[in-house]
């Protein structure tokens, strides 16, 4: 954690998720955060009846992507301001998923970036390195290159959050030991400051891949490390719910 910044527990809930799941969505947003900020990113379709859903509770709901334009012909995809409209305050963008399967580039990842703060959402851009990256020891080569490249210079601490999720990391149940993570994150806190100036030391830097309530307080105690990036363990309020209680603040 960084002293004086407000950790964020966010969930992305990826492809997964109907009306049945709202149930759950209500259980989360029932529990007790403490200190957390608790967000919980959804699929398009379940966004405003989430919100309907828990009402005034402090839990935020986000979106898990965004186009870069406000409106027009994009078939399919959705724009930040439709996600602000169903009432998200806070979008993922340049998740790897989206960077494998929609070939998404840094430059893309850093216009979304843009376009979520036009329409008055937080962005969260995510970054990470593959495991052959990390077994050739381009790890923080290959960070540098992406924030350099994803996160705008005119970012902001308070609309703004760097997820960094070891790609190799997500939905396997490994995660880097304790000094990699210190390591990535304060090569990452390092290049943000080289952008960015003195708004770096109060960003948020998540980690995310594979954090669950037994490894939580271990990764969250890191230096740099003021949050997470939560996919499998955010889908039951009780693994969510043990992560935000597992958070040392
Ligand atoms: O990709 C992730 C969150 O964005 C991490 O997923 P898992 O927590 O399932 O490893």
């Amino acid at each position: 954690m960084t002293p004086g910044i407000r950790p964020l527990i966010a969930g992305n809930w990826k492809m997964n998720g109907t009306a049945a799941s709202l149930g759950e969505l209500k259980a989360m947003s029932e529990g007790s955060f403490g200190q957390v900020e608790a967000l919980v990113c959804l699929p398009a379709t379940l966004i405003s009846r989430a919100v309907d859903a828990i009402g005034d509770a402090a839990l935020r709901i986000g979106g898990e992507d965004c186009h870069n334009a406000v409106s027009g012909a994009h078939t399919g995809d959705i724009s930040a301001e439709m996600l602000a409209d169903a009432g998200a305050t806070h979008v993922i963008v340049g998740h790897s998923e989206r960077r494998t399967d929609h070939g998404e580039s840094d430059a893309g990842v850093a216009a979304k970036a843009e376009a979520a703060w036009r329409a008055g959402l937080v962005a969260i851009i995510c970054i990470g390195e593959t495991k052959a990256e990390r077994q050739a020891g381009e790890t923080l080569a290959v960070l540098s290159r992406q924030i350099a490249g994803s996160v705008p210079k005119e970012a902001l601490a308070a609309n703004t959050v760097i997820a960094y999720e070891p790609v190799w990391a997500i939905g396997t149940g490994l995660t880097p030991t304790i000094d990699d993570v210190a390591e990535a994150h304060a090569h990452i806190r390092r290049e943000l400051g080289l952008l960015l100036g003195g708004e770096a030391g109060k960003m948020r830097i998540l980690y995310g891949g594979s954090v669950k309530p037994s490894n939580a307080t271990e990764l969250l105690n890191v230096e740099h490390v003021d949050g997470a990036l939560v996919g499998g363990a955010s889908l039951k309020a009780v693994d969510f719910l043990g992560i935000i209680a597992a958070c040392p603040v």
